[in-house]
Protein backbone atom coordinates (compact mmCIF):
# COMPACT_ATOMS: atom_id res chain seq x y z
CA UNK A 1 0.00 0.00 0.00
CA UNK A 2 1.17 3.10 -0.85
CA UNK A 3 1.09 6.99 1.42
CA UNK A 4 -1.84 7.15 3.49
CA UNK A 5 -3.43 10.07 4.81
CA UNK A 6 -5.62 10.67 8.10
CA UNK A 7 -8.13 14.09 7.56
CA UNK A 8 -9.05 15.44 11.13
CA UNK A 9 -12.45 17.05 11.00
CA UNK A 10 -13.28 19.39 13.90
CA UNK A 11 -15.12 22.55 14.55
CA UNK A 12 -12.45 24.74 15.43
CA UNK A 13 -12.29 28.14 17.94
CA UNK A 14 -11.29 31.52 18.04
CA UNK A 15 -7.75 31.77 18.57
CA UNK A 16 -7.92 35.24 19.66
CA UNK A 17 -10.52 37.49 21.54
CA UNK A 18 -10.92 39.56 17.91
CA UNK A 19 -11.77 36.20 16.38
CA UNK A 20 -14.74 35.75 18.13
CA UNK A 21 -17.02 37.72 16.09
CA UNK A 22 -15.96 36.26 12.49
CA UNK A 23 -15.82 32.62 14.31
CA UNK A 24 -19.57 32.70 15.16
CA UNK A 25 -20.43 34.93 11.98
CA UNK A 26 -19.13 31.30 10.34
CA UNK A 27 -20.76 28.96 12.38
CA UNK A 28 -24.32 31.06 12.42
CA UNK A 29 -23.52 30.67 8.31
CA UNK A 30 -23.95 27.11 8.68
CA UNK A 31 -27.60 26.18 7.67
CA UNK A 32 -26.54 22.67 9.98
CA UNK A 33 -26.24 25.03 12.98
CA UNK A 34 -29.32 27.48 11.92
CA UNK A 35 -31.99 25.88 9.69
CA UNK A 36 -33.82 28.31 7.27
CA UNK A 37 -36.08 27.19 4.29
CA UNK A 38 -34.88 29.97 2.15
CA UNK A 39 -30.46 30.52 1.86
CA UNK A 40 -30.23 34.05 1.17
CA UNK A 41 -31.28 34.75 4.74
CA UNK A 42 -28.87 32.69 6.02
CA UNK A 43 -25.61 35.38 5.58
CA UNK A 44 -27.76 38.78 7.19
CA UNK A 45 -29.21 36.89 10.39
CA UNK A 46 -25.40 34.99 10.58
CA UNK A 47 -24.59 38.48 10.56
CA UNK A 48 -27.04 39.83 12.92
CA UNK A 49 -26.93 36.98 15.90
CA UNK A 50 -23.06 36.92 15.45
CA UNK A 51 -22.84 40.86 15.97
CA UNK A 52 -25.72 40.42 19.28
CA UNK A 53 -23.65 37.30 20.59
CA UNK A 54 -19.85 38.66 20.41
CA UNK A 55 -19.38 40.18 23.58
CA UNK A 56 -20.93 38.01 25.73
CA UNK A 57 -19.08 35.36 23.98
CA UNK A 58 -15.83 37.15 24.21
CA UNK A 59 -16.40 37.62 28.33
CA UNK A 60 -16.62 33.85 28.22
CA UNK A 61 -12.94 33.18 26.30
CA UNK A 62 -11.52 36.09 28.34
CA UNK A 63 -12.09 33.73 31.20
CA UNK A 64 -10.16 30.37 29.90
CA UNK A 65 -7.11 32.82 28.55
CA UNK A 66 -8.77 34.94 26.02
CA UNK A 67 -9.06 32.03 23.30
CA UNK A 68 -9.72 28.88 22.93
CA UNK A 69 -7.18 26.03 23.34
CA UNK A 70 -8.80 23.56 20.56
CA UNK A 71 -6.48 24.34 17.39
CA UNK A 72 -3.29 23.70 19.99
CA UNK A 73 -4.68 20.40 21.43
CA UNK A 74 -6.35 18.97 17.84
CA UNK A 75 -2.19 19.41 16.47
CA UNK A 76 -1.28 17.89 19.21
CA UNK A 77 -3.46 14.92 19.15
CA UNK A 78 -2.65 14.85 15.13
CA UNK A 79 1.40 14.50 16.28
CA UNK A 80 0.99 11.74 18.47
CA UNK A 81 -1.51 10.13 16.20
CA UNK A 82 1.39 10.65 13.17
CA UNK A 83 3.61 8.98 16.03
CA UNK A 84 1.70 6.16 16.85
CA UNK A 85 0.88 5.27 13.43
CA UNK A 86 4.60 5.56 12.89
CA UNK A 87 4.90 3.02 15.58
CA UNK A 88 2.29 0.66 13.83
CA UNK A 89 4.64 0.71 10.75
CA UNK A 90 1.98 3.25 8.90
CA UNK A 91 4.18 6.58 7.60
CA UNK A 92 1.45 8.66 7.34
CA UNK A 93 0.36 12.19 6.83
CA UNK A 94 -1.99 14.08 9.24
CA UNK A 95 -4.30 16.72 8.21
CA UNK A 96 -6.65 19.36 10.49
CA UNK A 97 -9.72 20.63 8.90
CA UNK A 98 -11.53 22.84 11.31
CA UNK A 99 -15.18 23.51 9.89
CA UNK A 100 -15.65 27.30 11.54
CA UNK A 101 -11.89 28.52 12.32
CA UNK A 102 -8.02 27.95 11.09
CA UNK A 103 -6.92 25.83 9.94
CA UNK A 104 -9.95 25.54 7.42
CA UNK A 105 -11.27 22.20 5.82
CA UNK A 106 -10.81 24.06 2.99
CA UNK A 107 -6.66 24.47 3.54
CA UNK A 108 -6.37 20.88 4.86
CA UNK A 109 -7.96 19.88 1.12
CA UNK A 110 -5.71 21.94 -0.82
CA UNK A 111 -2.60 21.15 1.03
CA UNK A 112 -3.58 17.32 0.68
CA UNK A 113 -4.10 17.34 -2.95
CA UNK A 114 -0.69 18.75 -3.28
CA UNK A 115 0.46 15.39 -1.22
CA UNK A 116 -0.13 12.89 -3.61
CA UNK A 117 -1.88 10.45 -0.58
CA UNK A 118 -2.63 7.12 -2.12
CA UNK A 119 -5.82 6.22 0.37
CA UNK A 120 -7.07 8.78 2.40
CA UNK A 121 -9.18 8.21 5.94
CA UNK A 122 -11.43 11.14 7.30
CA UNK A 123 -11.94 11.09 10.47
CA UNK A 124 -13.97 13.46 12.68
CA UNK A 125 -12.80 14.41 16.18
CA UNK A 126 -16.47 13.77 17.06
CA UNK A 127 -17.02 10.08 18.77
CA UNK A 128 -20.87 10.48 18.01
CA UNK A 129 -22.35 11.65 14.95
CA UNK A 130 -24.71 14.76 14.63
CA UNK A 131 -25.98 16.15 11.61
CA UNK A 132 -24.75 19.83 13.25
CA UNK A 133 -21.16 18.44 13.47
CA UNK A 134 -19.54 15.66 11.98
CA UNK A 135 -22.57 16.22 9.45
CA UNK A 136 -21.95 19.50 8.44
CA UNK A 137 -18.48 19.03 7.84
CA UNK A 138 -19.05 15.57 5.89
CA UNK A 139 -21.66 18.19 3.57
CA UNK A 140 -18.61 20.55 3.11
CA UNK A 141 -16.24 18.08 1.82
CA UNK A 142 -19.22 16.57 -0.23
CA UNK A 143 -19.66 20.05 -1.95
CA UNK A 144 -15.72 20.14 -1.97
CA UNK A 145 -15.71 16.39 -4.04
CA UNK A 146 -18.39 17.43 -6.67
CA UNK A 147 -16.35 20.65 -7.81
CA UNK A 148 -12.85 19.90 -7.59
CA UNK A 149 -11.46 17.21 -10.46
CA UNK A 150 -8.57 16.10 -8.31
CA UNK A 151 -10.33 15.25 -5.95
CA UNK A 152 -12.86 12.99 -7.45
CA UNK A 153 -9.18 10.65 -7.68
CA UNK A 154 -8.65 10.21 -4.42
CA UNK A 155 -9.40 7.41 -3.02
CA UNK A 156 -10.78 8.06 0.39
CA UNK A 157 -12.77 6.45 3.13
CA UNK A 158 -14.86 8.40 6.13
CA UNK A 159 -15.10 6.94 9.65
CA UNK A 160 -19.15 8.31 10.46
CA UNK A 161 -18.69 7.61 14.04
CA UNK A 162 -16.65 5.93 16.89
CA UNK A 163 -18.45 5.98 19.88
CA UNK A 164 -18.00 2.32 20.13
CA UNK A 165 -14.42 1.69 19.96
CA UNK A 166 -13.17 0.12 22.59
CA UNK A 167 -9.83 2.19 23.10
CA UNK A 168 -11.87 5.08 23.59
CA UNK A 169 -14.08 3.53 26.01
CA UNK A 170 -11.21 1.80 28.15
CA UNK A 171 -9.81 5.75 27.93
CA UNK A 172 -12.48 7.10 29.07
CA UNK A 173 -13.39 4.89 31.67
CA UNK A 174 -9.92 5.40 33.13
CA UNK A 175 -10.28 9.40 33.38
CA UNK A 176 -13.47 8.26 35.36
CA UNK A 177 -11.81 5.70 37.58
CA UNK A 178 -8.55 8.14 38.22
CA UNK A 179 -11.67 11.46 39.29
CA UNK A 180 -13.51 8.68 41.22
CA UNK A 181 -10.47 7.40 43.45
CA UNK A 182 -9.98 11.04 44.34
CA UNK A 183 -13.07 10.92 46.61
CA UNK A 184 -12.95 9.76 49.81
CA UNK A 185 -15.19 7.07 49.30
CA UNK A 186 -14.84 6.31 45.44
CA UNK A 187 -18.19 4.85 45.13
CA UNK A 188 -19.94 7.61 46.58
CA UNK A 189 -19.13 9.76 43.99
CA UNK A 190 -22.51 10.07 41.07
CA UNK A 191 -21.06 9.89 37.79
CA UNK A 192 -22.76 12.60 35.72
CA UNK A 193 -22.17 12.76 31.91
CA UNK A 194 -22.51 16.15 30.48
CA UNK A 195 -23.61 15.91 26.62
CA UNK A 196 -23.15 19.27 24.55
CA UNK A 197 -27.11 19.33 23.56
CA UNK A 198 -28.61 19.76 20.51
CA UNK A 199 -32.09 21.22 19.41
CA UNK A 200 -34.62 18.62 20.00
CA UNK A 201 -36.46 18.86 16.85
CA UNK A 202 -32.88 17.94 15.41
CA UNK A 203 -33.43 13.93 16.60
CA UNK A 204 -37.21 14.78 16.58
CA UNK A 205 -37.79 16.16 13.47
CA UNK A 206 -34.71 15.83 11.20
CA UNK A 207 -33.95 12.17 12.62
CA UNK A 208 -30.09 12.95 14.08
CA UNK A 209 -28.78 9.84 15.36
CA UNK A 210 -26.98 11.85 18.09
CA UNK A 211 -29.10 11.64 21.15
CA UNK A 212 -29.17 7.91 20.40
CA UNK A 213 -25.30 7.39 20.33
CA UNK A 214 -25.16 9.73 23.31
CA UNK A 215 -27.51 7.30 25.41
CA UNK A 216 -25.29 3.86 24.53
CA UNK A 217 -22.08 5.82 24.45
CA UNK A 218 -22.50 6.60 28.09
CA UNK A 219 -23.85 2.66 28.92
CA UNK A 220 -21.13 1.28 27.32
CA UNK A 221 -18.80 3.64 29.37
CA UNK A 222 -20.40 2.89 32.53
CA UNK A 223 -20.05 -0.92 31.57
CA UNK A 224 -16.28 -0.38 31.09
CA UNK A 225 -15.71 1.87 34.66
CA UNK A 226 -17.09 -1.76 36.31
CA UNK A 227 -18.04 0.21 38.99
CA UNK A 228 -21.39 0.28 41.32
CA UNK A 229 -21.52 4.09 41.12
CA UNK A 230 -24.61 5.45 40.14
CA UNK A 231 -24.60 7.78 37.03
CA UNK A 232 -26.93 10.37 34.99
CA UNK A 233 -27.41 12.00 31.77
CA UNK A 234 -27.58 15.55 30.54
CA UNK A 235 -27.28 18.10 27.95
CA UNK A 236 -25.27 21.27 28.18
CA UNK A 237 -24.98 24.60 26.26
CA UNK A 238 -27.94 25.28 24.71
CA UNK A 239 -28.06 28.31 22.66
CA UNK A 240 -31.23 30.17 21.83
CA UNK A 241 -34.84 29.67 23.26
CA UNK A 242 -36.49 26.76 21.19
CA UNK A 243 -36.37 23.62 23.07
CA UNK A 244 -33.19 20.85 23.48
CA UNK A 245 -32.49 17.96 24.49
CA UNK A 246 -33.22 17.31 28.13
CA UNK A 247 -32.44 17.20 30.97
CA UNK A 248 -30.24 20.48 31.10
CA UNK A 249 -27.19 19.98 33.18
CA UNK A 250 -28.49 23.01 34.98
CA UNK A 251 -31.46 21.30 36.10
CA UNK A 252 -30.30 17.92 36.53
CA UNK A 253 -27.40 19.26 39.06
CA UNK A 254 -30.33 20.99 41.02
CA UNK A 255 -31.90 18.11 41.13
CA UNK A 256 -29.28 15.77 42.41
CA UNK A 257 -28.16 18.94 45.15
CA UNK A 258 -31.99 18.57 46.06
CA UNK A 259 -31.70 14.54 46.40
CA UNK A 260 -28.74 15.13 49.04
CA UNK A 261 -25.56 14.36 46.29
CA UNK A 262 -22.71 15.24 48.16
CA UNK A 263 -20.10 14.44 45.44
CA UNK A 264 -20.05 15.09 41.73
CA UNK A 265 -17.92 13.97 38.99
CA UNK A 266 -18.53 15.33 35.79
CA UNK A 267 -17.54 13.77 32.49
CA UNK A 268 -18.02 15.87 29.27
CA UNK A 269 -18.64 13.43 26.95
CA UNK A 270 -19.32 14.81 23.71
CA UNK A 271 -15.95 15.97 22.21
CA UNK A 272 -12.58 15.25 22.91
CA UNK A 273 -10.50 18.34 23.49
CA UNK A 274 -10.49 20.66 26.49
CA UNK A 275 -12.53 23.83 25.21
CA UNK A 276 -14.93 26.84 26.35
CA UNK A 277 -17.37 24.55 27.29
CA UNK A 278 -15.61 22.33 29.56
CA UNK A 279 -12.92 25.18 30.71
CA UNK A 280 -15.47 27.66 31.45
CA UNK A 281 -19.37 26.36 31.29
CA UNK A 282 -18.43 23.04 33.40
CA UNK A 283 -15.51 24.25 35.59
CA UNK A 284 -16.81 28.02 36.28
CA UNK A 285 -20.49 27.90 35.85
CA UNK A 286 -21.92 24.79 36.86
CA UNK A 287 -19.10 24.66 39.37
CA UNK A 288 -21.16 27.38 40.89
CA UNK A 289 -24.32 26.14 40.77
CA UNK A 290 -23.38 22.64 41.89
CA UNK A 291 -22.07 24.97 45.15
CA UNK A 292 -25.37 26.51 45.63
CA UNK A 293 -27.01 23.09 45.32
CA UNK A 294 -25.42 21.87 48.21
CA UNK A 295 -22.65 19.55 46.19
CA UNK A 296 -19.53 19.83 47.94
CA UNK A 297 -17.43 18.35 46.15
CA UNK A 298 -17.51 18.83 42.54
CA UNK A 299 -15.02 17.03 40.62
CA UNK A 300 -14.49 17.65 36.42
CA UNK A 301 -13.13 14.53 34.07
CA UNK A 302 -10.15 16.22 32.05
CA UNK A 303 -11.07 16.27 28.40
CA UNK A 304 -9.14 12.96 26.15
CA UNK A 305 -6.71 15.50 24.94
CA UNK A 306 -3.79 13.41 23.85
CA UNK A 307 -4.11 10.29 26.09
CA UNK A 308 -2.20 7.18 24.92
CA UNK A 309 -4.71 5.08 24.99
CA UNK A 310 -7.27 7.15 23.41
CA UNK A 311 -4.56 8.33 21.04
CA UNK A 312 -4.28 4.53 20.19
CA UNK A 313 -7.41 4.05 19.53
CA UNK A 314 -7.25 7.03 17.04
CA UNK A 315 -4.83 4.97 15.24
CA UNK A 316 -6.73 1.36 15.53
CA UNK A 317 -9.54 3.18 13.60
CA UNK A 318 -7.51 4.64 11.03
CA UNK A 319 -5.37 0.88 10.16
CA UNK A 320 -9.42 -0.25 11.06
CA UNK A 321 -10.75 1.97 8.10
CA UNK A 322 -8.30 1.01 5.33
CA UNK A 323 -9.09 -3.08 6.02
CA UNK A 324 -13.08 -2.24 5.66
CA UNK A 325 -15.18 -1.24 2.81
CA UNK A 326 -15.24 2.20 1.63
CA UNK A 327 -17.59 4.77 2.93
CA UNK A 328 -18.37 7.28 0.90
CA UNK A 329 -19.26 10.76 1.50
CA UNK A 330 -22.80 10.86 -0.30
CA UNK A 331 -23.65 7.97 2.37
CA UNK A 332 -22.63 9.60 5.99
CA UNK A 333 -23.73 13.01 5.17
CA UNK A 334 -27.00 12.04 4.60
CA UNK A 335 -27.11 9.88 7.80
CA UNK A 336 -30.35 10.17 9.88
CA UNK A 337 -32.73 7.86 11.76
CA UNK A 338 -34.57 8.73 8.40
CA UNK A 339 -37.67 10.12 10.22
CA UNK A 340 -39.65 13.15 8.32
CA UNK A 341 -36.53 15.96 6.73
CA UNK A 342 -37.14 19.38 6.85
CA UNK A 343 -36.42 21.53 4.52
CA UNK A 344 -36.41 17.99 1.63
CA UNK A 345 -33.10 17.38 0.42
CA UNK A 346 -31.89 18.22 -2.81
CA UNK A 347 -34.37 20.90 -2.59
CA UNK A 348 -33.96 23.90 -4.90
CA UNK A 349 -35.41 27.71 -3.64
CA UNK A 350 -35.99 29.91 -6.54
CA UNK A 351 -35.74 28.12 -9.59
CA UNK A 352 -39.25 27.49 -10.86
CA UNK A 353 -41.11 31.14 -11.28
CA UNK A 354 -43.69 30.14 -8.40
CA UNK A 355 -40.42 29.55 -5.94
CA UNK A 356 -39.29 33.47 -7.02
CA UNK A 357 -42.88 34.95 -5.92
CA UNK A 358 -42.43 32.70 -2.77
CA UNK A 359 -39.01 34.08 -2.16
CA UNK A 360 -40.21 38.01 -2.49
CA UNK A 361 -42.97 37.13 -0.25
CA UNK A 362 -41.05 35.28 2.34
CA UNK A 363 -38.30 37.97 2.11
CA UNK A 364 -40.84 40.32 3.29
CA UNK A 365 -41.70 38.43 6.08
CA UNK A 366 -38.18 37.85 6.90
CA UNK A 367 -37.17 41.18 7.35
CA UNK A 368 -40.17 41.76 9.08
CA UNK A 369 -39.19 39.41 12.01
CA UNK A 370 -35.47 40.81 12.02
CA UNK A 371 -36.77 44.68 12.75
CA UNK A 372 -39.28 43.18 15.00
CA UNK A 373 -37.05 41.17 17.17
CA UNK A 374 -34.24 44.01 16.58
CA UNK A 375 -36.82 46.61 18.48
CA UNK A 376 -38.52 44.22 20.55
CA UNK A 377 -35.58 41.86 22.03
CA UNK A 378 -37.97 39.01 21.27
CA UNK A 379 -37.86 37.61 18.14
CA UNK A 380 -40.56 36.28 15.75
CA UNK A 381 -37.47 34.00 14.30
CA UNK A 382 -37.40 32.68 18.44
CA UNK A 383 -41.04 32.66 18.59
CA UNK A 384 -41.40 30.30 15.79
CA UNK A 385 -38.44 27.90 16.56
CA UNK A 386 -37.07 28.74 13.25
CA UNK A 387 -33.99 30.35 14.85
CA UNK A 388 -31.89 28.49 17.54
C1 LIG B 1 -20.40 17.48 19.80
C2 LIG B 1 -20.26 18.70 20.15
C3 LIG B 1 -21.08 19.82 19.68
C4 LIG B 1 -22.40 19.88 19.22
C5 LIG B 1 -23.39 18.74 19.04
C6 LIG B 1 -22.68 21.26 18.92
C7 LIG B 1 -23.89 21.76 18.44
C8 LIG B 1 -24.22 23.12 18.40
N1 LIG B 1 -23.46 24.20 18.80
C9 LIG B 1 -24.14 25.38 18.62
C10 LIG B 1 -23.69 26.69 18.92
C11 LIG B 1 -22.40 27.05 19.36
N2 LIG B 1 -21.35 26.20 19.58
C12 LIG B 1 -20.27 26.92 20.01
C13 LIG B 1 -19.02 26.43 20.36
C14 LIG B 1 -18.69 25.07 20.39
N3 LIG B 1 -19.50 24.00 20.07
C15 LIG B 1 -18.81 22.83 20.25
C16 LIG B 1 -19.28 21.52 20.07
C17 LIG B 1 -20.57 21.16 19.66
N4 LIG B 1 -21.54 21.96 19.19
C18 LIG B 1 -17.50 23.20 20.69
C19 LIG B 1 -16.40 22.21 20.98
C20 LIG B 1 -17.43 24.58 20.78
C21 LIG B 1 -16.28 25.44 21.29
C22 LIG B 1 -15.13 25.69 20.42
C23 LIG B 1 -14.11 26.44 21.20
O1 LIG B 1 -13.97 27.64 20.98
O2 LIG B 1 -13.40 25.87 22.07
C24 LIG B 1 -20.59 28.30 20.02
C25 LIG B 1 -19.63 29.43 20.33
C26 LIG B 1 -19.32 29.63 21.76
C27 LIG B 1 -20.37 30.45 22.43
O3 LIG B 1 -20.63 31.58 21.96
O4 LIG B 1 -20.97 29.94 23.38
C28 LIG B 1 -21.93 28.38 19.65
C29 LIG B 1 -22.75 29.64 19.52
C30 LIG B 1 -25.41 25.02 18.07
C31 LIG B 1 -26.48 26.05 17.72
C32 LIG B 1 -25.44 23.63 17.93
C33 LIG B 1 -26.49 22.76 17.39
C34 LIG B 1 -27.36 23.07 16.50
FE1 LIG C 1 -21.55 24.08 19.65
FE1 LIG D 1 -21.65 27.64 26.00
Amino acid sequence: MGRIGVLLLNLGGPDRLEDVGPFLYNLFSDPEIIRLPFPWLQKPLAWFIATRRTSRSQANYKKIGGGSPLRRITEAQGQALKEQLLALGEDAEIYIGMRYWHPYTEEAIARLTQDNIDELVILPLYPQFSISTSGSSFRLLEQMWKTNPQLQKQKYTVIPSWYKQPGYLQAMAELIAQELDQLENPDEGHVFFSAHGVPKSYVEEAGDPYQQEIEECTELIMRTLNRPNPHTLAYQSRVGPVEWLQPYTEDAIEELGEQGIKNLVVVPISFVSEHIETLEEIDIEYRELAEIAGIDNFRRVPALNTHPVFIRALADLTMDAMKSPRLDLSQVSQMKKNVKMYPPENWEWGITSSAEVWNGRIAMLGFIALLFEMLTGHGLLHASGILH
